[in-house]
């Protein structure tokens, strides 16, 4: 699909910040790994949530969706597996989520995938299985497994994606024994593990950190079913505080404002550049404001990457981005990929292999194709940055969006902005 942007200014200032991914994946597992019933307010119907639904209702999970709730029924124990081959779609996190949960049923299971997701680096996992004598084998299609993780102490890479760490912290609560986990710096990513611990301790499993450097899983735990609500995604706000910086005030409801989310941080860092913003209990507001280029440091916060480069190209000055080598594993690489596109609207851009600079500020020169590079956060960063173009910009491949957030364009077009899609 095509989707062509129509440069002007919203004429409408509100909109409802979608629900988070990230906690909605780990409610739904949490859910699936409880005994009983939970209820699950507040979830959007993104690709990678109906992967993570479908792969546990192949875990023997009663999954059903009632409008944004979803109900799970979850399993009594690990012997209900339904399938031995699991879809994961595009999802980095249903994959690193699944792999340490599904080895609990000790059977032989394959994961599969598409576009880039089997070529994003899981190491750390074949180390692990390898090391504890279990079957672990990949090709360029799938990755298989073979044999219950088994709990103690394991040392693991935090440089490389904390979705194993969470992966581990989902599995080896459901082992006997306590477990330990060693993480050597860099540690990135890390909010995302303290939004898993979060999630276990809702659904009554305890986990925590003992250093900065050191989890502690105590075993024999069973996870409690719940009612949870998954609160809105700052990810997603992203998107919208850009919008508000450039092109016309922005609120931006639903948010919690007290949230553990790392993507919070896109309010340090609009401000940071010089952004106007006020928070209340009910809505973040956004102003347009005039920007400065600063350093912006990615380690906590990898999504907010391509909006951020977007935002920089607005911004007078140099904007340095520094700990940025993980957006290279993401659904595309996303430095090469915004390197790339925002080049074509005359952003002047350049990269190492974990540091961007953009120098801005830049009119966009309209009247160009740019493509999505199959990730919805590239196709949503370009369409933000569209709307300030001198022509129409058409983006390729705009159906990437439905991986996070399948109302992209409808919550855009609300604002006021003219989208067609083809
Ligand atoms: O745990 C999660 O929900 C996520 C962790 C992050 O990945 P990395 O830990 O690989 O940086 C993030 O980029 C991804 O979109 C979601
Ligand atoms: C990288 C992302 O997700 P995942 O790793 O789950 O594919 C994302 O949503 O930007």
């Amino acid at each position: 699909m095509q989707a062509t942007i129509i440069p002007g200014r919203c004429t409408q200032t509100t909109v409802a910040i979608p629900p988070s991914k990230s906690m909605a994946h780990r409610a739904i597992i949490c859910a699936a790994l409880a005994q009983g019933e939970s209820l699950i307010h507040h979830v959007d119907y993104s690709d990678d949530i109906l992967t993570t639904i479908d792969g546990m209702r192949k875990l023997g999970a009663h999954i059903e969706l009632e409008g944004s709730d979803v109900r799970v029924q979850g399993i009594p124990d690990f012997n209900q597996l339904q399938s031995e081959e699991i879809f994961c779609k595009e999802s980095g996190s249903t994959l690193r989520f699944f792999i340490p949960i599904f080895s609990l049923t000790g059977k032989r299971v394959r994961f599969t995938g598409q576009n880039r997701l089997l070529q994003r680096p899981q190491t750390v996992y074949q180390q692990l299985f390898e090391a504890q004598g279990f079957h672990y084998s990949q090709t360029a299609e799938w990755i298989e497994i073979e044999g219950a993780l088994q709990p103690g102490d394991i040392t693991l890479r935090g440089d490389i994606s904390s979705q194993f760490i969470s992966g581990l912290l989902f599995a080896l609560a459901c082992r006997k024994e306590d477990s330990t986990l060693h993480i050597e710096p860099p540690f990135e990513s890390r909010s995302y593990v303290e939004l898993t611990l979060q999630m276990l301790q809702d659904f009554g499993v305890h986990a925590y950190f003992e250093d900065e450097l050191t989890l502690r899983i105590p075993g024999g735990q069973r996870y409690q079913a719940c009612e949870t609500t998954v609160e809105s995604d700052y990810s997603q706000l992203g998107f919208y505080a850009a919008l508000g910086c450039v092109n016309h005030e922005v609120h931006c409801q639903g948010l919690r404002p007290d949230s553990r989310q790392g993507d919070r941080q896109i309010l340090d860092f609009v401000r940071k550049m010089g952004g106007k913003t006020e928070v209340t209990d009910k809505e973040v507001i956004v102003y347009p404001s005039s920007l400065s280029g600063c350093e912006l440091d990615m380690q906590n916060c990898p999504d907010l990457g391509p909006i951020l480069m977007v935002l920089a190209s607005f911004a007078q000055g140099e904007t340095k981005m520094i700990n940025a080598a993980r957006l290279r594993y993401k659904e595309s690489d996303r430095i090469e990929a915004m390197e790339t596109e925002l080049r074509k609207v005359g952003v002047p851009i350049h990269s190492s292999e974990g540091e961007v600079w953009i120098q801005g500020p830049t009119a966009w020169k309209g009247g160009v194709t740019l493509d999505g590079h199959k990730d919805h956060r590239i196709v949503m960063a370009l369409a933000i940055g569209a709307t300030m173009a001198d022509a129409p910009v058409t983006i390729e491949g705009a159906e990437a969006i439905a991986k996070s957030y399948p109302g992209f364009f409808r919550d855009l077009r609300s604002l006021g902005i003219e989208v067609k899609e083809k």
